[in-house]
């Protein structure tokens, strides 16, 4: 199979993340995570935006028992396109420990869909983020929607904040849970007060099928300072944000780590560090158990939740 060259200053996922001083709660699940490739065996789309370095299963399983969580949701990550191989294959070796999100086209068969339940895809993941997917019209996406409602699936969406305003119509009209990537990637540079990211909660504050991921401080934050070289206090500028939502919201959130985190620019995250990130975001052993465990359980595994 061909061999991939990476995208000119792609930064390579963290190795040898600290411990983290926070202790996750039992059964904490990461609910944001990827692989990509190894692309000798799963071969990146021929349309993608990017080409990253390789994140094995196995290198993720490895992160996931280093860094003391219980489970994975792995996302189809865009490089991949609608071949779903590599995130079908980690979930067949986690034993019941992964559940997946899918990217499928309308072409996809029923029998493909029933295929992809088996091996534990919970949802699909409908991209707006323009740097890295083509569009896709919006009736091909309610058509599917409609089709993966029937297994019991959800959408995650992922959009810039600015283009709110514009897909929300439709963002409202799908008939699943919808759970929202990193927070609706807000400007935070903006007041957590202003008009921005109030748009955002009144949305989640109207629609109550909607959760969001509070995930991704390294790939919002502006001020710093990264999460690198033991650093604590990481990412400042992202907490009031990430907060407002688990406190308005407790029921409705979820935390993943983003690893292998692609297309970073400035710097690769300490994944140790982001871990302890999260209790500046959850303040309260409670809202800790509901972000980290209850959520993820109730939405991926709801038959043991
Ligand atoms: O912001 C990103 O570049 C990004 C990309 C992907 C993907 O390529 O799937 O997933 C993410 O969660 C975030």
């Amino acid at each position: 199979m061909a061999k991939f060259e990476k995208t000119p200053g792609w930064l390579d996922w963290y190795a040898g993340p600290a411990k983290p001083r926070f202790k996750l709660p039992a059964g904490a699940v990461d609910a944001h995570c990827h692989v990509f490739g190894p692309g000798d065996q799963f071969a990146f789309a021929p349309e993608r935006k990017y080409t990253p370095c390789d994140a094995s299963k196995d290198q993720l399983f490895a992160l996931r028992d280093h860094l003391g969580f219980s489970r994975n949701v792995i996302v189809q990550a865009t490089c991949h396109g609608a071949d779903n191989s590599a995130v079908v294959d980690a979930l067949r070796a986690a034993n019941g420990k992964a559940r997946g999100i899918a990217t499928v086209k309308r072409n996809i068969t029923d029998a493909e869909l029933q295929a992809l339940h088996a091996a534990g895809i919970r949802g699909v993941r409908f991209n707006f983020v323009k740097r890295l997917v083509d569009f896709t019209p919006k009736d091909e996406l309610m058509e599917i929607a409609g089709r993966i409602a029937k297994l019991g699936w959800h959408v995650v969406i992922y959009f810039e904040a600015v283009d709110l305003p514009e897909l929300i119509d439709f963002f409202t009209s799908l008939p699943t849970t919808i759970v929202v990537d990193h927070m609706g990637r807000p400007d935070v540079t903006k007041p957590v007060d202003g008009p921005e990211f109030a748009r955002f909660v009144d949305f989640m504050q109207r629609h109550n099928n909607v959760w969001s991921k509070v995930s991704c401080p390294e790939r919002l934050s502006v001020s710093g300072p990264p999460a690198l070289n033991g650093e604590q206090n990481a990412y400042q500028d992202v907490i009031p944000f990430a907060k407002t939502l688990i406190e308005t919201f407790p029921d409705r959130v979820l935390w993943g780590t983003d690893w292998p985190h692609p297309n970073l620019k400035g710097h690769m995250p300490d994944d140790g560090l982001l871990v302890d990130f999260i209790p500046h975001i959850a303040a309260t052993p409670e809202l800790q158990q509901k972000l980290l465990a209850g959520n993820p359980m109730r939405l991926y595994w709801p038959e043991e939740a």
